[in-house]
């Protein structure tokens, strides 16, 4: 039976109305796909706290969560993974990636073009139809 991991993404947006990307590095699993920051949520976290704590592990930076996005399941070869986006805001210090391989600000047009890992594809999609 595969895993089902409980995974969040931020959508964190600057007052440029860019998106902040994250591109995961060759050494994580899902290499080279593009990502909302964030990660799995430990037990007893809020989907709120687990985002805070994440973004501040791997990005050394602080984010106030906003409304949820989106919360789709997607099924890889070897994971069954949930992923709820959250948008976010940032509260302190600017996003500095610890782990990742590249970081972008991009705007609404922009984020399609990204390589995106595919169970993100929705929020995206809901993303960058959205109204500025
Ligand atoms: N963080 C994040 N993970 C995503 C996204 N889309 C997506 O399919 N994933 C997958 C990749 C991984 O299989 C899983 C999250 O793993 P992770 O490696 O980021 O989480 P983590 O930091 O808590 O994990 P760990 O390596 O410390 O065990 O979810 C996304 O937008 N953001």
């Amino acid at each position: 039976m595969k895993k089902t991991v409980h995974v969040v993404g931020a959508i964190i947006e600057n007052k440029k109305c860019e998106i902040f990307c994250a591109l995961r590095s060759p050494e994580m699993s899902l290499a080279n796909y593009w990502e909302f920051p964030g990660g799995k949520i430990e037990d007893g976290e809020t989907p709120e706290q687990a985002l805070e704590r994440e973004i501040q592990e791997e990005f050394s930076c602080s984010i106030q969560v906003g409304s949820k996005v989106e919360d789709t399941v997607y099924e890889y070869e070897n994971v069954i993974v949930r992923l709820e986006t959250y948008k976010a805001e940032l509260t302190k210090g600017q996003p500095t990636a610890l782990e990742h391989a590249a970081t972008k600000w991009v705007t609404r047009e922009e984020i399609t073009n990204l390589n995106f890992a595919p169970a993100d594809i929705p929020a995206v999609k809901k993303i960058a139809k959205e109204e500025r």
